[in-house]
């Protein structure tokens, strides 16, 4: 059937590792046989033990005590040290020929957006035979701060232009946004209602509200609505200084350029929610056509024609 893998990659602490396990979970339960591979020199523990690991290799710890180099340039070093002895990654990887490897990746996003690294991983793992679909996770947080979010979507955005893979997006720790328009309750009194009913009536608000408000506002960052960016831009000062102006035009040419391309939208994840997980991986599935040679397709002898 070949080989697969998912290059799970993203800014720091943006829920690689956790979308990783939760991965791992799913697709073992699913019954299919996955290996996780740790490509984070820095790594410290895991959920699974990676049955591939860099840190055979090379840790971050040894090259910043030997070769006195700091956190990042340290880690550039392990990568390339990676790339440069990549017939270790190959023999590996060489005894999981017909398996799904699920990939962490370390959090520096220069990685992915203008260093080569990742790109030259990339094209080695196509040379190989490997189908690679490229996840790139970005926390719900980051809608809390609109330049921090869309800072975050150009960063996911350089990632599919660098890397020319299958690609998708992923809004990770759904589950924190939800809690927090849950909290919303109606709390307006009825005449003539019992205590028991107001609460229902609360409850049945309150659902209702938290599904709207998740829709409504989240749909915005989801497929993101340059509007955001420009409804920020407006709320500067009245008189704008010509620094300010020039900012303006910048966040301008930004929001023209995610519009033109319309390229990056973020599937939702909430690794509490089954089916939100079932549904990233089949989005997974469906960008590397992972099982359409399992199932080739019958011929529909049922189609009636007019
Ligand atoms: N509530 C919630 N917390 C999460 C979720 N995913 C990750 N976290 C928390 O966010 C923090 C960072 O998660 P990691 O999975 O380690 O993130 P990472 O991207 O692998 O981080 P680095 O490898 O350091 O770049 C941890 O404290 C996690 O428990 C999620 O879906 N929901
Ligand atoms: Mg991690």
């Amino acid at each position: 059937m070949g080989r697969h893998c998912q290059l799970v990659m993203g800014p720091a602490g943006s829920g690689k590792s956790t979308y990783c396990a939760t991965m791992m979970t799913h697709c073992q339960a699913a019954g299919r046989k996955v290996h996780l591979v740790n490509l984070d020199p820095a790594a410290e523990h895991f959920e699974y033990e990676p049955t591939i690991d860099i840190r055979e290799l090379i840790t971050l710890e040894d090259v910043m005590e030997e070769l006195d180099y700091g956190p990042n340039g340290g880690l550039i070093y392990c990568l390339e040290f990676l790339l440069n002895n990549i017939e270790w990654l190959e023999e590996e990887i060489g005894s999981y020929d017909d398996d799904y490897l699920i990939i962490d990746c370390p959090g520096q996003i220069e990685l992915y957006t203008h260093f080569p690294i990742m790109r030259r991983l990339c094209e080695q793992l196509g040379r190989w035979n490997m189908a690679i679909c490229g996840v790139y996770c970005l926390e719900s947080q980051f809608i809390e701060d609109k330049s921090k979010y869309f800072s975050g979507v150009l960063s996911a955005m350089s990632a599919m232009v660098n890397l020319e893979i299958s690609h998708i997006n992923v809004m990770t720790k759904m589950d924190l946004v939800q809690g927090d328009y849950g909290n919303r309750a109606a709390d307006e009194d009825i005449e003539g209602e019992t205590e028991s009913e107001k609460k229902k009536r609360q409850r049945k608000k309150r659902a209702q509200m938290e599904r709207v408000m998740v829709e409504r506002e989240m749909d915005r960052y989801l497929e993101p609505d340059p509007l955001l960016i420009a409804e920020e831009a407006g709320a500067l000062e009245e008189k704008p200084s010509a620094w300010t102006l020039k900012f303006q035009a910048l966040n301008q040419a930004i929001v023209q350029l995610i519009d033109d391309y319309s390229m990056v939208s973020f599937i939702p994840l909430n690794i509490t929610d089954e089916e939100s997980v079932e549904y990233v991986l089949s989005s997974v599935d469906h960008a590397m056509q992972y099982g359409e040679d399992l199932e080739p397709k019958e011929p529909d002898d049922k189609v009636e024609y007019d």
